[in-house]
C-alpha cells in the first residue's frame, strides 16, 4: 500500500493545456464526410487559469473537454498536459490523474459520500486510512457537514451533489479539473453560490480548470478567460468578460452575450467600491479582473 503522498501520481502543481489543431469527426450515418463536431481547435490554456467554453447547445463543447482526457480520441490533431501529447499516457491512468464534474454530479449510487470521494484515491493506491482522511479534508474544503459523509447520493440535495462531485474530483489532488457544465441541474440560487465556492477554491488551489456551459452570467462570473464558440467550436472571440463585454468581436458574439439585448443591457457599475458587470435590473453578473478596473 502506498501513503497519500507516494500515491499521488499527478503533479499538484497545476498543468498548462494546449489543444494543437484538434478535429472531432463523429460518424454519421447515411454521409460519407460529415462536418466535424470540432474543427481545427487550437488555443493554449495557461496552468492555474480558469477558461470558459461558452456556446449554444451543440457546439462542441463537451467534445473538446472529453479530448484532455481521452474520453473521446481526436480525428486529428493533439491535446498536450505540459508539452505532454495526451496519447502518450495509458488512459484509464490519465483519466484518474483529471479531475471531471458533470452536470449530475455522476457519484456512484450505492456508495456512500465518503466512500465516492475516496474512490479515485483508492484506484490509485492510497491506503485506507489517507484515502479516509483526504476526503474528510475535501469535505470540509467544500463545506459540506460530517454528517453528510455516510449518506448515499440519493439523500442529498442537488446542491450537495455537486459539491460531493467537486469534493471527489479533487480527491486525488488533480492538476487539471474539467467542469462540464457543472451547476446546471441546481437552481439558480444555489448555482450562483456553487460559482462563488469555486472562485474561493480556484484562489486557494488555483487548477487549470476548463469550464463548459452555455450560461452568459457563470461564464462573466467565473471566467478568467472566456473562449465564445460558434458551431464546430470555431472560436468566435476568446478575451476576459470585460474585453467581450467592452468589445464585441461581431454581432454573433454580441447577440450571445445580450450586449444588443435591451431587456438584458449588461453594464459595469460600482457596487460596494468593486466594478461589477449589472443586469438591466441591477443584479451583479460578474466581476471584473484589477487590469480592467484601472483602465
Ligand atoms: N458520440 C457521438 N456520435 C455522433 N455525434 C456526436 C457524438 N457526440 C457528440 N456528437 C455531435 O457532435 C456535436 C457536438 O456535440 P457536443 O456534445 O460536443 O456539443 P456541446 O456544445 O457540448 O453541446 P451541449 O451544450 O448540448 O452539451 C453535436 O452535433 C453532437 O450531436
Amino acid at each position: 500500500m502506498t501513503t497519500r503522498d507516494e500515491g499521488t501520481a499527478v503533479a499538484r502543481s497545476a498543468v498548462a493545456i494546449e489543444f494543437d489543431a484538434v478535429t472531432k469527426r463523429y460518424p454519421v450515418r447515411g454521409r460519407t464526410d460529415p462536418a466535424p463536431a470540432v474543427d481545427s481547435f487550437a488555443a493554449v490554456l495557461p496552468a492555474g487559469s480558469l477558461t470558459v467554453l461558452l456556446g449554444s447547445s451543440g457546439c462542441g463543447k463537451t467534445t473538446l473537454l472529453r479530448m484532455v482526457n481521452r474520453m473521446v480520441e481526436p480525428s486529428s490533431g493533439r491535446v498536450l498536459l505540459d508539452g505532454h501529447d495526451v496519447r502518450d499516457s495509458d488512459p484509464v491512468a490519465l483519466r484518474r490523474s483529471i479531475g471531471y464534474v458533470m452536470q449530475n454530479a455522476g457519484l456512484l449510487p450505492h456508495r456512500r459520500v465518503l466512500d465516492n470521494i475516496m474512490l479515485v484515491p483508492r484506484l490509485q493506491g492510497w491506503d485506507r486510512a489517507a484515502a479516509q482522511d483526504r476526503a474528510h479534508e475535501l469535505m470540509d474544503l467544500l463545506g459540506l457537514s460530517g454528517a453528510l459523509a455516510s449518506r448515499y447520493p440519493h439523500e442529498l440535495s442537488g446542491g450537495q451533489a455537486q459539491r460531493v462531485g467537486v469534493a471527489r474530483a479533487l480527491a486525488a489532488d488533480p492538476g487539471v479539473l474539467l467542469m462540464d457544465e457543472p451547476f446546471g441541474a441546481v437552481d439558480p440560487l444555489v448555482r450562483r453560490e456553487l460559482q462563488r465556492e469555486l472562485i474561493r477554491l480556484q484562489d486557494e488551489l488555483a487548477k487549470t480548470i476548463v469550464f463548459v456551459t452555455h450560461d452568459v452570467d457563470e461564464a462573466l462570473a467565473l471566467g478568467d478567460e472566456i473562449i465564445v464558440l460558434r458551431e464546430g467550436a470555431q472560436v468566435a472571440q476568446r478575451g476576459t468578460g470585460s474585453e467581450l463585454l467592452a468589445a464585441p468581436a461581431d454581432d454573433f458574439v454580441a447577440r450571445f452575450l445580450g450586449v444588443d439585448d435591451p431587456h438584458r443591457a449588461l453594464r459595469l457599475a460600482d457596487v460596494a467600491g468593486d466594478r461589477v458587470v449589472v443586469d438591466r435590473s441591477g443584479r451583479a453578473v460578474g466581476r471584473l479582473e484589477a487590469a480592467a478596473v484601472s483602465a
